[in-house]
């Protein structure tokens, strides 16, 4: 049985799925380091080479006749290293694609998820860790898996030439010496390195916390209070327990690191101990080994050791590294068993009115207790609805069962006689976005199809009381908000006739306004009001607030309670009824006089 958990087979699925969506691209950045690391041994075969002509003609030849005889393995060697350069520069470019398309695949892989997982998923805990965890990995996260990969295997396929070179003297028993070396050298340096980086991730939190009581030590606002309260010693203790604690868990796993050191050059020192011995007493029996073997396959060993420092580094980082690979692979697993699910298609002739609310129960899947109690309500198309409310009531929630962004518990929530919702009303949501983008984008994102429209916006912009803002910016393509230099700022009243703007943009003949005027001083939010009842004129609006003031001139109004409607009629009607309307009404109204 496998550990979904294991870092190892979290890199592998994560290699097969990058493999599956770029194939050539990630056989070609794989390759060309594993072949620049490979021909090192022709390196060295030319060492032998040059090495052996210099030994068996140094008596007799003139420097000449030498240099010219070694003319050609050098040769040779010189292009070996131009071919290892031209292949290190060629690793960086195809790397460099390689990580842009990994990290955009996998971004809109999440994204996608984001758009077709139901709503309700976001109240999940859990569901929502997982992908804040698969986020953060996608991007450097990954790149950086991705740069210790294409390292990894560069290094190793260098230290493949070595037990190639070894494999030359056809004396089976220095290749078994070698490799031997190599794998408990890179075994122990692998896991005292893998130990120490656990020590540093566990580290994290007492860092970060060493850290802000650092800071706060230096800060002056801080030390003034800390002095009323005589408190900085106290302040000063907890930092220096803190990094004491770090000194001393850092100081015990490098500890091991050291004695660890020690082992594994005592292994290395004796396989090249061995390794010589046998060479040497082979040297005269054989024509395989010669003095130039013997010495670069000496000085190829020596070199190893420091290759395999070199290649813990990449490999402890990517063993680590890859348990965050766990919360991305959860998420794309849920995603393949989403593929069925295809995004909403907008068949905007579909009418979603009337809409029934028939004895619907809603509790949301944090929570244990009905958020909406057997509720009915008949939604007809042209009418124009004020849900009000004190906080709490279950307006929203009622909205979001109307939105179909959440399925009713219990009763049934019916879209022009479907239990399914076939296009999207217009909303303006109470954390309505700022878009840091153009006037234009921010309008077109309500209908991105009549992107170039410019009439269509500019009337837009009229009905919702931004001509002006429209005339002082001088044209739809500014950008607004703080990410440009120079970008324009508005206030939260402008951003929220934007957001207005943009819903009506949409032409949808269901809009709904959560709190749409919240941030909208009184005086502006009733002339905004009457100006939405204008636009609504010829659909169906619903308007959220717990405000009552503006609710006067709504077909009906719907007072919430718990979950449950209370009272419902027009104004007048529940003026004359006298209840709790009534009283809030009076309440809220003698706030304004
Ligand atoms: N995602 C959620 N998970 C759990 N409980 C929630 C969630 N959203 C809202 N609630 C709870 O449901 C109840 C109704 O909230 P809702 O937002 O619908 O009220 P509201 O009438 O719109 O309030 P307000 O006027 O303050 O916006 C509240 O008790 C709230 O705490």
């Amino acid at each position: 049985m496998i550990n979904k958990k294991n870092n190892i087979y979290n890199i592998m699925l994560i290699i097969f799925k990058i493999f599956k969506k770029m194939p050539l691209l990630m056989f070609i950045t794989f390759t060309i380091p594993f072949i620049g690391g490979v021909i090192t041994f022709f390196t060295y075969t030319t060492q032998v080479e040059i090495i052996n002509i210099i030994v068996s003609n140094s008596g007799e030849e003139s420097w000449k006749v030498i240099l010219s005889k070694v003319v050609h393995p050098l040769i040779i060697f010189t292009s070996i290293f131009a071919i290892q350069a031209i292949s290190q520069a060629l690793t960086n470019i195809f790397k460099n694609a390689m990580n842009t398309k990994v990290t955009l695949f996998f971004k809109s892989e999440i994204v996608d998820l984001m758009n077709k997982v139901d709503y309700e998923k976001f109240d999940d805990k859990e569901f929502c860790d997982k992908l804040e965890r698969a986020k953060s990995v996608v991007g450097e996260h990954l790149v950086g898996i991705m740069q210790n990969l294409v390292s990894s295997i560069s290094i190793f396929s260098s230290l493949l030439s070595i037990i190639w070179l070894a494999a030359t003297s056809r004396y089976f028993i220095i290749v078994i010496v070698v490799v031997g070396m190599m794998v408990i050298s890179l075994w122990l340096k692998l896991s005292t390195e893998v130990k120490v980086r656990k020590v540093g991730r566990e580290l994290t939190f007492q860092g970060r916390m060493g850290d802000y009581l650092s800071n706060t030590l230096e800060d002056s606002n801080t030390i003034r209070e800390l002095k009323i309260y005589n408190a900085s010693n106290y302040f000063l203790d907890l930092w220096g327990g803190i990094i004491t604690k770090q000194h001393r868990k850092r100081y015990d796993a490098r500890r091991d690191e050291i004695r660890i050191g020690m082992i594994v050059t005592l292994v290395q020192t004796i396989a090249i101990f061995l390794v010589l011995l046998m060479l040497l007493n082979r040297i005269n029996s054989s024509i395989e080994v010669t003095i130039g073997t013997i010495s670069v396959l000496f000085m190829a060993m020596l070199s190893s050791g420091y290759k395999i420092m070199s290649l813990t580094w990449p490999l402890s980082k990517l063993y680590i590294s890859s348990t965050k690979l766990y919360d991305l692979n959860e998420i794309l697993k849920l995603k393949e068993s989403l593929k069925e699910v295809k995004n909403l298609e907008e068949k905007k002739k579909d009418s979603l009115l009337p809409i029934e609310i028939n004895s619907v129960n809603f509790k949301y899947i944090s929570s244990n207790k009905n958020i909406i109690n057997d509720l009915n309500l008949k939604i007809q198309k042209g009418e124009k609805i004020a849900i009000v409310g004190e906080n709490g009531a279950g307006k929203s929630t009622l909205v979001k069962l109307i939105l179909g962004q959440y399925k009713a518990s219990n009763g049934e929530v019916l879209w022009n006689g479907k239990n399914k919702i076939s296009s999207k009303p217009a909303v303006v949501f109470q954390n309505f976005i700022k878009f840091q983008l153009t006037l234009r984008e921010n309008i077109a994102l309500g209908n991105i199809e009549e992107y170039h429209n410019d009439e269509k916006i500019i009337e837009t912009l009229k009905k919702c009381d931004l001509y002006d803002l429209y005339q002082e910016l001088g044209g739809l393509d500014v950008t607004l908000g703080r990410l440009k230099d120079g970008g324009r700022q508005l206030s939260g009243g402008q951003w929220q006739k934007l957001a207005i703007a943009r819903a009506v943009f949409k032409d949808a003949d269901l809009l709904v306004f959560d709190e749409p005027t919240s941030a909208i001083d009184p005086n502006a939010e009733l002339e905004i009001f009457n100006k939405l009842m204008k636009i609504c004129k010829d659909k169906t609006g619903v308007f959220i607030s717990h405000r009552f003031g503006w609710a006067k001139n709504a077909d009906r109004i719907i007072v919430m309670d718990r979950g449950e409607i209370i009272e419902m009629g027009s104004h007048e009607e529940l003026i004359q009824l006298k209840g709790n309307y009534y009283n809030m009404y009076n309440l809220q109204s003698s706030w304004y006089r």
